[in-house]
């Protein structure tokens, strides 16, 4: 894992450590309204023994009206590095003054020297500037106010709402394409740029909702909520288009999450993933194997789909056979076959009525 990577993913589970609702979060805003300053480090006594100087042994449980009693003191406060302890008050760090730092207060430029010689995290709440700041390693953020960061996660829940129409589109435009034989890898692909721009959206959602904890409840939700069938579709659209049958589909979603975070993927990169190596005209034409469609018909068990997918291949070839050939499937009686039969051709019409609107 690259530095870049590594940073991110401990500053997110940091966030979510110190996010609202947190116990250790209560403290520190406690100590930042009392306007006290504080400068706080979780880590184990084995590290610290070097750099704490003087100080009261506490050892008793981290509770948030403790830390804000014992901020009223000078110095530092030393709590296990699960913050679940609160071990030593009134400390006094003296960190290696060679480590280069680039903070001019002396509460700063020690928090991020024992941060950067021992790895753990420190934590200083600013007296004079109402922020805290938060470094670990070579790593150094900023707390932001919560107020702005809901006012950015609203904006980013309403783009989501708007790429969310964009993608629905883009998937309406496919099904009535899927019905009429006429899917190019052009369609697939565009398709896929929309799940991207959604998934991209989706990521920054989580990053602000990390640092919100219990104040992003709501945001959280809503975000569920427009993420819930969207989610599903995509990972039908992967099973229907993916070269192999037996693809991973969460898996791929994920991966596809993760690219999604870096540069607009390429054409030929989204084929890949979908399994497709060689060269390939994107204006052939693709057939989806149905699952997506099937999924659609009511009341159809996923083994009665696969058992449909397996005999005929692909979806025109099931939207083509009559009663009698469905009936032939195994687990399909004359029944259910009329019933999927019925199914597809109300869906197909349902596709086309809303494409004339
Ligand atoms: N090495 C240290 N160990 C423990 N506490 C320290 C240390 N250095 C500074 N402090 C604490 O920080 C307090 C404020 O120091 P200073 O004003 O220089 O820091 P600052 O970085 O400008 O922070 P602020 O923004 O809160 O003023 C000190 O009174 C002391 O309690």
């Amino acid at each position: 894992m690259d530095m870049k990577k590594l940073g991110e993913k401990t500053m997110s589970e940091i966030l979510q450590f110190m996010a609202p609702g947190t116990p250790i979060r209560e403290g520190i805003d406690n100590v930042l309204r009392a306007n006290t300053g504080g400068l706080i480090v979780l880590g184990n006594k084995e590290k610290m023994t070097n750099i704490v100087d003087g100080g009261f042994q506490i050892n008793s449980p981290f509770s948030p009206s403790y830390l804000y009693e014992l901020a009223k003191m000078d110095g530092a406060i030393v709590l296990n590095e699960e913050g679940n302890k609160i071990l030593i008050a009134n400390a006094q760090l003296a960190p290696d003054p060679s480590i280069s730092s680039t903070e001019t207060g002396m509460r700063h430029r020690t928090a991020e020297r024992v941060a950067k010689q021992t790895g753990s995290l420190v934590i200083a709440i600013s007296q004079r500037r109402n922020v805290i700041t938060l470094y670990k390693g070579h790593f150094r953020y900023a707390l932001r106010d919560i107020a702005v960061i809901l006012s950015k996660a609203n904006v980013a829940l309403q783009t989501l709402e708007k790429y969310k129409v964009v993608l629905e589109q883009s998937i309406a435009n496919l099904s009535v394409l899927e019905f009429e034989e006429l899917v190019t890898y052009c369609d697939i692909i565009n398709v896929f740029h929309s799940i991207e721009m959604v998934l991209r959206i989706k990521t920054e959602l989580l990053a602000y909702l990390n640092e919100l904890g219990i104040e992003g409840r709501l945001i959280r939700l809503q975000m569920n909520e427009i993420l819930l069938d969207i989610e599903r579709e995509a990972e039908l659209i992967i099973k229907d288009y993916a070269q192999s049958k037996d693809v991973q589909t969460g898996e791929l979603f994920d991966k596809l999450q993760e690219l999604s975070t870096g540069k607009i993927l390429e054409d030929t990169l989204i084929l890949k993933l979908l399994g497709y190596n060689g060269y390939i005209h994107t204006d052939e034409y693709k057939c989806p194997r149905g699952y997506r469609m099937l999924s659609k018909v009511p009341r159809l068990p996923p083994v009665i789909i696969e058992n449909l997918i397996v005999h005929f291949g692909d979806l025109p070839a099931i939207v083509a056979a009559s009663v009698e050939e469905l009936d032939e499937v195994e687990g399909i009686g004359e029944v259910r076959a009329r019933k999927i039969k019925d199914g597809l051709k109300l869906i197909k019409n349902q596709f086309f009525a809303d494409r004339q609107l």
